[in-house]
């Protein structure tokens, strides 16, 4: 994936500019930024959902929205009734179907079967994936819908707030997984998050929007006071706890949002 100087608007608004960025196979990066600064916009754009307003994107060598299948896609959280009978296996199924982008595959009954088991194998889910969906724990459900978004292969994977409402060990556990997706079978990844910490020993770079700007590097380059501040043009202050997880002070919200989160915790 590559933006070089990309800017988007929506409803007569300027989000975020002046956006580079490249993203190569294999690679894992975060997209980080105040709640309403245009994260989720920034996957919708890749998803060729939305223009940009200026600078030039592409996706896997083509104009947003023209590689189909070879992307995968949670959108932001998801959630199933409780008394949703379909089971887990059979959401994950849903990927191969063509429901969601372009055109079935040609696969054969146990070739889908065989494909759906070995996806919910890689993802750790075959103990539960029988079970209804809305009986599964919400990270049950997280790790069925990342097979979901994986069982065509997709040489791209674009998750929008996977690690969302899920307790701390389900979030380091997820986050480990798609690392793992990641880093050893070659995809390459864009993960918005509003908490780098779960992720931040498996990425290799980051990009902080903010109105009307962004930096991107590696997570030692961007994440610092000095970095934030400018961006932000406000005195932004980046602590490390004794742990190692990070804490972001005085991050403005964008416009027009209220409440939310003022830390990446
Ligand atoms: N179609 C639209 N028309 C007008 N405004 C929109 C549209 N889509 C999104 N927005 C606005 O654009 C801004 C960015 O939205 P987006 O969902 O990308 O933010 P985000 O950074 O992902 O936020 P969050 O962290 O809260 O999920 C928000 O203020 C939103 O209300």
């Amino acid at each position: 994936m590559e933006l070089r100087g990309a800017a988007v608007a929506v409803g007569g608004r300027t989000l975020w500019s002046g956006v580079d960025l490249t993203v190569r196979a294999g690679e894992f990066v975060a997209v980080l930024g105040p709640n309403g600064v245009g994260k989720s916009t920034l996957v919708k754009v890749l998803l060729g959902l939305l223009p940009t307003a200026a600078g030039e994107v592409r996706v896997l060598g083509r104009a947003p929205g023209g590689a189909g299948a070879r992307i995968g896609y949670l959108p932001q959280r998801r959630s199933f009734d409780a008394s949703l009978r379909i089971r887990g296996r059979d959401v994950v199924r849903l990927g191969l179907d063509g429901d969601r982008w372009g055109v079935p595959l040609p696969f054969g009954t146990a070739r889908r079967r065989d494909r759906v088991a070995e996806v919910v194998d890689l993802v750790g889910a075959t103990a539960y994936a029988d079970r209804p969906i809305g009986q599964c724990s919400g990270g049950e459900q997280q790790r069925l819908l990342i097979a979901q978004a994986l069982v065509r292969r997709p040489d791209v994977l674009l998750l929008d707030e996977p690690l969302d409402s899920l307790d701390l060990p389900n979030q380091s556990a997820v986050a480990a997984l798609i690392g793992r997706i990641c880093h050893e079978q070659g995809v390459a990844v864009v993960m918005v998050a509003h908490d780098v910490n779960p992720i931040l020993h498996h990425l290799d770079r980051v990009v902080y929007l903010a109105e009307g700007g962004a930096v991107t590097g590696t997570p030692t380059e961007v994440i610092t006071s000095e970095t934030l501040t400018r961006l932000y043009r406000t005195p932004v202050e980046v602590l490390r706890t004794g742990d190692g997880r990070l804490v972001v002070v005085g991050q403005p919200e964008a416009p027009s949002t209220h409440g939310g989160h003022h830390a990446a915790r």
